[in-house]
Protein backbone atom coordinates (compact mmCIF):
# COMPACT_ATOMS: atom_id res chain seq x y z
CA UNK A 1 0.00 0.00 0.00
CA UNK A 2 1.34 3.46 -0.68
CA UNK A 3 0.41 6.68 1.30
CA UNK A 4 -0.41 9.86 0.06
CA UNK A 5 2.21 12.20 0.11
CA UNK A 6 0.22 14.65 0.77
CA UNK A 7 -1.23 13.28 3.90
CA UNK A 8 2.70 12.91 5.40
CA UNK A 9 2.81 16.62 4.65
CA UNK A 10 -0.21 17.82 6.23
CA UNK A 11 0.71 15.68 9.47
CA UNK A 12 2.55 17.68 11.98
CA UNK A 13 4.55 14.85 12.74
CA UNK A 14 6.34 15.84 9.41
CA UNK A 15 8.77 18.55 11.22
CA UNK A 16 8.97 16.95 14.72
CA UNK A 17 11.90 15.51 16.02
CA UNK A 18 12.83 12.04 15.79
CA UNK A 19 14.71 10.05 18.51
CA UNK A 20 16.81 7.48 17.23
CA UNK A 21 17.72 4.76 20.58
CA UNK A 22 20.59 2.96 19.46
CA UNK A 23 22.91 4.68 16.84
CA UNK A 24 24.55 1.76 15.66
CA UNK A 25 25.18 0.15 11.86
CA UNK A 26 21.67 0.33 10.82
CA UNK A 27 20.67 3.72 12.35
CA UNK A 28 23.90 5.40 10.82
CA UNK A 29 22.13 3.81 7.47
CA UNK A 30 19.01 5.60 8.21
CA UNK A 31 20.20 8.54 9.43
CA UNK A 32 22.84 9.03 6.58
CA UNK A 33 19.79 8.60 4.48
CA UNK A 34 17.60 11.10 6.27
CA UNK A 35 19.77 13.91 6.18
CA UNK A 36 21.35 13.65 2.54
CA UNK A 37 17.82 13.59 1.21
CA UNK A 38 16.31 16.64 3.36
CA UNK A 39 15.45 15.69 6.64
CA UNK A 40 17.19 18.86 8.45
CA UNK A 41 19.98 17.38 11.28
CA UNK A 42 18.38 19.56 14.04
CA UNK A 43 15.39 17.10 14.04
CA UNK A 44 16.88 13.84 14.92
CA UNK A 45 18.84 13.36 17.87
CA UNK A 46 20.29 9.96 18.87
CA UNK A 47 21.02 7.98 22.25
CA UNK A 48 23.77 5.36 22.39
CA UNK A 49 26.49 4.14 25.04
CA UNK A 50 29.29 4.74 23.03
CA UNK A 51 30.97 7.54 23.32
CA UNK A 52 33.29 7.19 19.84
CA UNK A 53 29.74 6.48 18.10
CA UNK A 54 28.01 9.54 19.26
CA UNK A 55 30.95 11.72 18.13
CA UNK A 56 30.82 9.84 14.69
CA UNK A 57 27.55 10.63 14.10
CA UNK A 58 27.69 13.99 15.01
CA UNK A 59 30.43 14.65 13.09
CA UNK A 60 29.33 12.88 9.75
CA UNK A 61 25.64 14.21 10.25
CA UNK A 62 25.12 16.64 12.35
CA UNK A 63 23.00 14.98 14.68
CA UNK A 64 22.34 15.88 18.73
CA UNK A 65 23.88 12.58 20.24
CA UNK A 66 23.26 11.54 24.16
CA UNK A 67 24.40 9.10 26.35
CA UNK A 68 21.09 8.85 27.83
CA UNK A 69 17.41 8.13 26.46
CA UNK A 70 15.58 10.41 28.34
CA UNK A 71 17.41 13.59 26.94
CA UNK A 72 17.50 12.01 23.19
CA UNK A 73 13.72 11.32 23.84
CA UNK A 74 12.23 14.67 25.63
CA UNK A 75 9.89 16.59 23.06
CA UNK A 76 10.25 13.97 20.39
CA UNK A 77 7.54 12.86 18.47
CA UNK A 78 8.59 10.03 16.54
CA UNK A 79 11.28 7.32 18.26
CA UNK A 80 12.95 4.92 16.07
CA UNK A 81 14.18 1.94 18.34
CA UNK A 82 17.40 0.70 16.24
CA UNK A 83 19.03 -1.69 19.10
CA UNK A 84 19.47 -5.02 19.25
CA UNK A 85 16.52 -7.26 19.84
CA UNK A 86 18.36 -8.80 22.79
CA UNK A 87 18.37 -5.24 24.63
CA UNK A 88 15.02 -4.38 23.30
CA UNK A 89 13.05 -5.43 26.58
CA UNK A 90 15.53 -3.52 29.06
CA UNK A 91 15.88 -0.51 26.71
CA UNK A 92 11.99 -0.10 26.33
CA UNK A 93 11.05 -0.62 30.00
CA UNK A 94 13.49 1.74 30.70
CA UNK A 95 11.62 4.39 28.61
CA UNK A 96 8.34 3.45 29.85
CA UNK A 97 7.36 6.72 31.69
CA UNK A 98 8.16 8.61 29.52
CA UNK A 99 6.33 7.03 26.36
CA UNK A 100 3.46 6.48 28.99
CA UNK A 101 3.30 10.46 29.12
CA UNK A 102 4.62 11.47 25.73
CA UNK A 103 2.34 9.14 23.73
CA UNK A 104 5.08 9.10 20.52
CA UNK A 105 4.81 6.92 17.60
CA UNK A 106 7.15 4.58 17.60
CA UNK A 107 9.09 2.67 15.19
CA UNK A 108 11.26 -0.23 15.48
CA UNK A 109 13.70 -1.61 12.99
CA UNK A 110 14.60 -4.41 15.66
CA UNK A 111 14.59 -7.72 13.54
CA UNK A 112 12.07 -10.66 15.31
CA UNK A 113 10.24 -8.52 18.17
CA UNK A 114 6.70 -8.58 17.79
CA UNK A 115 4.79 -4.85 17.89
CA UNK A 116 2.60 -6.96 20.73
CA UNK A 117 5.87 -7.26 22.63
CA UNK A 118 7.38 -3.89 22.36
CA UNK A 119 3.52 -2.08 23.55
CA UNK A 120 3.92 -4.43 26.30
CA UNK A 121 7.55 -3.19 27.68
CA UNK A 122 6.59 0.88 26.76
CA UNK A 123 3.31 0.18 29.28
CA UNK A 124 0.88 -0.20 26.57
CA UNK A 125 -1.64 1.38 24.11
CA UNK A 126 0.49 2.68 21.90
CA UNK A 127 0.81 3.13 17.95
CA UNK A 128 4.38 0.85 16.60
CA UNK A 129 5.15 0.61 13.25
CA UNK A 130 7.52 -2.77 12.77
CA UNK A 131 9.65 -1.72 9.84
CA UNK A 132 12.53 -3.60 8.40
CA UNK A 133 14.44 -1.58 6.29
CA UNK A 134 18.29 -2.46 5.15
CA UNK A 135 21.66 -0.88 5.07
CA UNK A 136 21.36 0.23 1.38
CA UNK A 137 19.39 3.01 3.16
CA UNK A 138 22.32 5.26 3.54
CA UNK A 139 22.54 5.44 -0.23
CA UNK A 140 18.90 6.14 -0.78
CA UNK A 141 18.74 2.39 -2.44
CA UNK A 142 16.96 0.89 0.99
CA UNK A 143 13.28 -0.89 0.90
CA UNK A 144 11.99 -1.11 4.07
CA UNK A 145 8.72 -3.69 4.99
CA UNK A 146 6.31 -2.03 7.67
CA UNK A 147 3.73 -3.10 9.48
CA UNK A 148 1.45 -1.14 11.66
CA UNK A 149 -0.74 -2.07 14.75
CA UNK A 150 -4.00 -0.48 14.97
CA UNK A 151 -3.07 2.45 16.99
CA UNK A 152 -1.29 3.85 14.17
CA UNK A 153 -3.85 5.88 12.32
CA UNK A 154 -4.07 7.10 8.72
CA UNK A 155 -1.28 10.30 9.44
CA UNK A 156 0.98 7.68 11.34
CA UNK A 157 1.11 5.42 8.47
CA UNK A 158 1.91 8.30 5.92
CA UNK A 159 4.58 9.62 8.09
CA UNK A 160 6.22 6.44 8.95
CA UNK A 161 6.44 5.76 5.31
CA UNK A 162 7.21 9.10 3.85
CA UNK A 163 10.03 8.52 6.97
CA UNK A 164 11.76 4.99 5.40
CA UNK A 165 10.98 6.47 1.76
CA UNK A 166 14.08 8.85 2.43
CA UNK A 167 15.70 5.62 2.52
CA UNK A 168 14.65 3.51 -0.12
CA UNK A 169 11.44 2.04 -1.40
CA UNK A 170 8.72 0.92 0.82
CA UNK A 171 6.36 -2.09 1.14
CA UNK A 172 3.77 -2.51 3.67
CA UNK A 173 2.42 -6.03 5.09
CA UNK A 174 -0.94 -6.11 6.47
CA UNK A 175 0.31 -9.38 8.45
CA UNK A 176 3.01 -9.10 11.34
CA UNK A 177 3.74 -12.70 11.06
CA UNK A 178 5.33 -11.79 7.46
CA UNK A 179 7.60 -9.99 8.80
CA UNK A 180 10.06 -12.28 9.74
CA UNK A 181 10.39 -13.13 5.72
CA UNK A 182 11.06 -9.69 4.89
CA UNK A 183 13.69 -9.91 7.35
CA UNK A 184 15.53 -12.95 6.22
CA UNK A 185 14.69 -11.91 2.16
CA UNK A 186 15.37 -8.01 2.17
CA UNK A 187 16.75 -6.61 5.70
CA UNK A 188 19.74 -9.79 5.57
CA UNK A 189 19.63 -9.73 1.59
CA UNK A 190 22.72 -7.35 0.70
CA UNK A 191 24.72 -9.89 3.16
CA UNK A 192 23.90 -12.10 0.52
CA UNK A 193 24.90 -10.68 -2.42
CA UNK A 194 28.01 -9.11 -0.65
CA UNK A 195 28.80 -13.31 0.32
CA UNK A 196 28.41 -13.69 -3.39
CA UNK A 197 30.85 -10.88 -4.72
CA UNK A 198 33.74 -12.57 -2.06
CA UNK A 199 33.25 -15.72 -3.36
CA UNK A 200 33.18 -14.22 -6.94
CA UNK A 201 35.95 -11.98 -6.44
CA UNK A 202 38.06 -14.90 -4.66
CA UNK A 203 36.77 -17.04 -8.01
CA UNK A 204 38.60 -14.58 -9.88
CA UNK A 205 41.91 -14.27 -8.28
CA UNK A 206 41.90 -18.06 -7.93
CA UNK A 207 41.99 -17.88 -12.23
CA UNK A 208 44.73 -15.79 -11.74
CA UNK A 209 43.84 -11.87 -12.03
CA UNK A 210 45.23 -8.94 -10.26
CA UNK A 211 43.15 -8.26 -6.70
CA UNK A 212 42.18 -4.96 -8.11
CA UNK A 213 40.88 -6.28 -11.28
CA UNK A 214 38.96 -8.73 -9.56
CA UNK A 215 37.47 -6.09 -7.24
CA UNK A 216 36.36 -3.53 -9.98
CA UNK A 217 35.20 -6.75 -12.26
CA UNK A 218 33.27 -8.07 -9.43
CA UNK A 219 31.56 -4.27 -8.35
CA UNK A 220 30.46 -3.12 -11.79
CA UNK A 221 29.23 -6.33 -12.43
CA UNK A 222 27.00 -6.64 -9.63
CA UNK A 223 25.87 -2.92 -9.63
CA UNK A 224 25.28 -3.82 -13.83
CA UNK A 225 23.44 -7.03 -12.91
CA UNK A 226 21.16 -5.26 -10.12
CA UNK A 227 20.37 -1.97 -12.68
CA UNK A 228 19.18 -4.20 -15.15
CA UNK A 229 16.80 -6.33 -12.59
CA UNK A 230 15.50 -2.76 -11.50
CA UNK A 231 15.46 -0.72 -14.61
CA UNK A 232 14.87 -3.47 -17.56
CA UNK A 233 11.50 -5.07 -16.89
CA UNK A 234 11.99 -8.32 -17.80
CA UNK A 235 11.89 -10.64 -15.33
CA UNK A 236 15.55 -12.18 -13.99
CA UNK A 237 15.11 -15.70 -15.65
CA UNK A 238 14.52 -14.02 -18.86
CA UNK A 239 17.90 -11.64 -17.94
CA UNK A 240 19.83 -14.89 -17.32
CA UNK A 241 18.41 -15.97 -20.66
CA UNK A 242 19.69 -13.19 -22.65
CA UNK A 243 23.35 -14.34 -21.21
CA UNK A 244 23.07 -17.68 -21.35
CA UNK A 245 24.36 -18.38 -24.66
CA UNK A 246 23.75 -22.33 -25.52
CA UNK A 247 26.47 -24.27 -24.79
CA UNK A 248 28.71 -21.36 -23.92
CA UNK A 249 30.82 -20.26 -20.71
CA UNK A 250 27.54 -19.28 -18.88
CA UNK A 251 25.61 -22.33 -19.72
CA UNK A 252 28.87 -24.41 -17.97
CA UNK A 253 28.78 -22.18 -14.89
CA UNK A 254 24.98 -22.12 -14.11
CA UNK A 255 25.04 -25.85 -14.75
CA UNK A 256 27.95 -26.49 -11.85
CA UNK A 257 25.31 -24.11 -9.67
CA UNK A 258 22.28 -25.47 -10.49
CA UNK A 259 23.87 -28.81 -9.66
CA UNK A 260 25.10 -27.68 -6.61
CA UNK A 261 22.19 -26.85 -5.53
CA UNK A 262 22.22 -22.73 -5.05
CA UNK A 263 18.02 -22.59 -5.36
CA UNK A 264 17.83 -25.13 -2.47
CA UNK A 265 20.37 -23.63 -0.33
CA UNK A 266 18.98 -20.08 -1.04
CA UNK A 267 15.76 -21.53 0.70
CA UNK A 268 16.90 -23.00 3.37
CA UNK A 269 18.84 -20.23 4.16
CA UNK A 270 15.66 -18.05 4.16
CA UNK A 271 13.95 -20.38 5.89
CA UNK A 272 16.31 -20.28 8.69
CA UNK A 273 16.07 -16.33 8.74
CA UNK A 274 12.99 -16.68 9.06
CA UNK A 275 12.50 -19.05 11.88
CA UNK A 276 15.63 -16.90 13.96
CA UNK A 277 13.16 -13.96 13.58
CA UNK A 278 10.52 -15.97 15.93
CA UNK A 279 13.14 -17.24 17.95
CA UNK A 280 14.96 -13.85 18.56
CA UNK A 281 10.66 -12.46 19.94
CA UNK A 282 10.77 -15.81 22.15
CA UNK A 283 14.28 -16.07 23.63
CA UNK A 284 13.97 -12.44 24.20
CA UNK A 285 10.32 -12.32 25.58
N1 LIG B 1 22.39 -4.17 10.36
C1 LIG B 1 21.38 -4.36 9.50
O1 LIG B 1 21.59 -4.55 8.30
C2 LIG B 1 19.97 -4.33 9.99
C3 LIG B 1 19.67 -4.32 11.33
N2 LIG B 1 18.36 -4.27 11.75
C4 LIG B 1 18.04 -4.22 13.17
O2 LIG B 1 18.60 -3.02 13.66
C5 LIG B 1 18.91 -3.20 15.03
C6 LIG B 1 20.33 -2.74 15.25
O3 LIG B 1 21.19 -3.54 14.48
P1 LIG B 1 22.63 -3.03 14.09
O4 LIG B 1 22.57 -1.58 13.77
O5 LIG B 1 23.14 -3.96 13.09
O6 LIG B 1 23.36 -3.26 15.49
P2 LIG B 1 24.48 -2.40 16.20
O7 LIG B 1 24.99 -3.20 17.32
O8 LIG B 1 25.41 -1.85 15.18
O9 LIG B 1 23.64 -1.16 16.78
C7 LIG B 1 22.99 -1.18 18.01
C8 LIG B 1 23.48 0.03 18.80
O10 LIG B 1 22.70 0.16 19.98
C9 LIG B 1 23.58 0.48 21.03
N3 LIG B 1 22.96 0.19 22.32
C10 LIG B 1 23.11 -0.90 23.12
N4 LIG B 1 22.37 -0.76 24.24
C11 LIG B 1 21.74 0.45 24.14
C12 LIG B 1 20.87 1.16 24.97
N5 LIG B 1 20.45 0.66 26.14
N6 LIG B 1 20.42 2.36 24.57
C13 LIG B 1 20.82 2.87 23.38
N7 LIG B 1 21.65 2.24 22.54
C14 LIG B 1 22.12 1.04 22.92
C15 LIG B 1 24.79 -0.36 20.74
O11 LIG B 1 25.90 0.08 21.48
P3 LIG B 1 27.02 -1.02 21.90
O12 LIG B 1 27.54 -1.61 20.62
O13 LIG B 1 28.04 -0.19 22.62
O14 LIG B 1 26.32 -2.03 22.75
C16 LIG B 1 24.95 -0.14 19.24
O15 LIG B 1 25.67 1.03 18.94
C17 LIG B 1 18.72 -4.67 15.38
O16 LIG B 1 17.55 -4.80 16.12
C18 LIG B 1 18.61 -5.34 14.02
O17 LIG B 1 17.75 -6.44 14.07
C19 LIG B 1 17.33 -4.18 10.85
C20 LIG B 1 17.57 -4.18 9.53
C21 LIG B 1 18.90 -4.34 8.97
O1 LIG C 1 21.25 -9.95 11.11
C1 LIG C 1 20.31 -9.41 11.71
O2 LIG C 1 19.75 -10.01 12.65
C2 LIG C 1 19.85 -8.05 11.28
C3 LIG C 1 18.41 -8.06 10.84
C4 LIG C 1 18.46 -7.96 9.36
C5 LIG C 1 19.82 -7.60 9.04
N1 LIG C 1 20.57 -7.61 10.10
Amino acid sequence: MRMAESDAAASPLFDSPIAFIGGGNMARSLIGGLTARGTPPERIRVVDPDADTRAALTRDFGVAAFAHATDAVAGAVTWVLATKPQVMREVCTALADEARSARPLVLSIAAGITAVQLERWLGGDLAIVRTMPNTPALLGAGVTGLYANANVDAAGRAYADALLRSAGDTVWLEAEAQMDAVTAVSGSGPAYVFLLAEAMEAAAVAQGLEADAARTLVQQTVLGAARMLVEDGATPSELRRRVTSPGGTTQAAIEVLEGGGLRTLMGEAIDRATRRGAELAAAND
